[in-house]
């Protein structure tokens, strides 16, 4: 797994001060985070691949800086947004994964591969030619998740990766999230999502305010928002 670490992080937007000091040392393979809406959970699931440095302090990922070689953390660290229409850019759902490996100096036969691969794990093989936007909410999400998992990061960062999606889609993403051999860090309001997960991870107002077990985690989360 690889090693996270967030060093006295701290981020504003104008005035708002929306991280307050975050210092974490991450090396679980299944890592959930929550809390309330505003508390600055996406900020700080932002800084893990470096999409937005903090004002202060430092996130690293095995000693890596994120903020100063983004590029080299990305290429580690993938990041699966909430709404997946924002990750589609390409026409057809083959397209659409392939376009996610077009500077990976791979040979045509490779990419071709690692495509049918993705397909064929998202059940998405039917559609390989279909318009990505006539899929489903969650085979888009899937889609999204492929676009990721295809380049073959070593850690998947999700933000809210199932809160559009219905009860049935929303499973069949969690269980995808969960069918994977990488590091997963998800941001999510389904607390459903995290009973097998290692550690969660409660952040309030910028801070965390709990850090243990799901178990122990979800009441820690109640007894906050009562
Ligand atoms: N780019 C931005 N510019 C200004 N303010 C922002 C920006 N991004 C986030 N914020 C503000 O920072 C605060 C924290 O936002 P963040 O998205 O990190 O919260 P969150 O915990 O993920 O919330 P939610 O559960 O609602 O998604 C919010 O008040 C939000 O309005």
């Amino acid at each position: 797994m690889s090693e996270i670490v967030f060093d006295a992080v701290r981020h504003a937007f104008g005035e708002r001060e929306v991280l307050r000091g975050i210092d974490l040392r991450i090396t679980e393979r299944r890592v959930g985070i929550i809390g309330s809406n505003g508390s600055g959970k996406s900020t700080l699931a932002r800084t893990i691949n470096g999409l937005l440095a903090p004002n202060s302090g430092t996130v690293t990922v095995d000693g890596v800086d994120a903020a100063k070689k983004g590029a080299q953390v990305r290429k580690k660290v993938g990041f699966v947004f909430t709404d997946p229409d924002t990750q589609i850019v390409m026409p057809t759902v083959a397209e659409d994964l392939a376009f996610s490996l077009r500077r990976s100096g791979l040979s045509k036969q490779d990419v071709a591969e690692r495509v049918q691969d993705i397909l064929v794990r998202f059940r998405l093989d039917g559609h390989a030619e279909h318009p990505a936007h006539l899929l489903s909410g969650g085979q888009k999400q899937l889609l999204a998740i492929g676009a990721v998992l295809i380049r073959r990061p070593e850690v998947v960062v999700a933000d809210e990766p199932t809160t559009l999606l219905d009860l049935r889609n929303a499973r069949v993403v969690a269980d995808a999230l969960d069918s994977i051999d990488q590091q997963v860090i998800v941001v999510t309001h389904q607390l459903a999502l995290l009973d097998s997960f290692e550690r969660v991870i409660v952040i309030d107002d910028g801070l965390v305010a709990f850090d243990g077990s799901p178990a122990d985690a979800v009441p820690a989360y109640r007894e906050l928002v009562m």
